[in-house]
């Protein structure tokens, strides 16, 4: 393959140009593992990488960190929150900007599943240093960046529900016992949506942009994290059993169309309702409707097996 072609393809990607490793950790991060940090490092030095392992403080400081540091690979060792946190800074920075890796770390971790990742340090180590780099497409919901979702709704109020009470020490039964008592509780107003001049309503939407939805299930067979693309995913009625039926579908990787199920290909969506709907984005609790969303303009590069 001549010079040209290959520098021409962007998928392409030169492994001997990933001479610095910077691990940006979320010790508050779900499943923080600092053994497996650390193994991760010397799994990397041992291939001749420079790497810096910087921790962060509080919310807020991956960002702060990824907006200035110069390195050629920045590894996220969190969830999908400290993603989200990172994927902010970097979509500021001017391009060219470091390239982005996922280390394992957080609750849920959906892009690691959407992107097929190991958890395994020794393999991480070398997707870091040998993987092949893809673009990470990003949506913005009102402004902000986001890659796996952004809903209103059910889901966004389950989000916030947790988020803002009192920090649960099992954050999966958290989301679990919120979604059972607040399916009983149905209420809020309807949802309008208005997605590519076409209307609807409906009580929870999703703007998917990429496939996977709360772990390792499929929500938007179509979307995908590293594809350009927006898929809307609505459910017109979320009482008990409508969102039983729907729940047990998204288990079972069969949601797709139906009389309650709203599935489409968007490229602009902007979802308002009468009174404030809680919103949330890449699982982190955002603001209340109106929401508009699109997608960027630009992708990331990031690092994938
Ligand atoms: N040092 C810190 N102390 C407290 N919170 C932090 C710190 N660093 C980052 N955060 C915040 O922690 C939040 C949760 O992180 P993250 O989403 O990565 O983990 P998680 O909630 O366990 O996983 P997931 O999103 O995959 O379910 C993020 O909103 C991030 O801003």
């Amino acid at each position: 393959m001549s010079l040209a072609l290959r520098m021409s393809d962007e998928n392409a990607f030169d492994p001997s140009t990933v001479r610095s490793v910077t691990l940006l950790v979320n010790p508050a991060a779900g499943g923080f593992r600092m053994k497996t940090i650390q193994a991760l490092a010397e799994a990397l030095r041992g291939r001749g990488l420079s790497v810096e392992i910087r921790m962060s403080t509080a919310p807020g400081h991956l960002a702060e960190l990824a907006a200035t540091v110069e390195t050629d690979v920045i590894a996220v060792a969190g969830g999908d929150g400290s993603v989200n946190e990172v994927v902010g800074a970097l979509m500021a920075r001017p391009a060219p900007v470091p390239t982005l890796a996922v280390v394992p770390q957080g609750t849920a971790n959906v892009l690691a599943h959407e992107i097929a990742l190991p958890s395994d340090p020794q393999r991480l180590a070398a997707v870091i240093a040998t993987g092949r780099r893809r673009d990470l497409h990003i949506g913005l919901a009102n402004g902000r960046p986001f890659f796996l979702m952004a809903s209103a709704g059910f889901d966004a109020e389950i989000v916030h529900a947790v988020e803002t009470g009192p920090r649960p020490r099992f954050k999966k039964l958290a989301f679990v016992h919120n979604a059972l008592t607040r399916a009983l509780g149905h209420g809020g107003p309807d949802l309008t949506i208005e997605a590519d001049g076409r209307r609807h309503t409906a009580r929870i939407a999703v703007v998917a942009k990429a496939k996977h939805y709360g772990g390792p299930f499929v929500l938007a067979r179509e979307a995908s994290a590293v594809a350009p693309g927006l898929v809307l995913v609505a459910l017109k009625s979320d009482r008990p059993w409508a969102l039983m039926r729907a729940a047990a579908a998204l288990a079972t990787g069969r949601l797709g169309p139906s009389a309650n199920v709203i599935v489409e290909p968007v490229r602009r969506v902007r979802i308002t309702s009468e009174t404030p709907v809680a919103t949330q984005i890449d699982g982190e609790a955002m603001a209340t409707t109106p929401l508009d969303v699109v997608a960027a303009e630009r992708t990331l590069p990031v690092l994938v097996p």
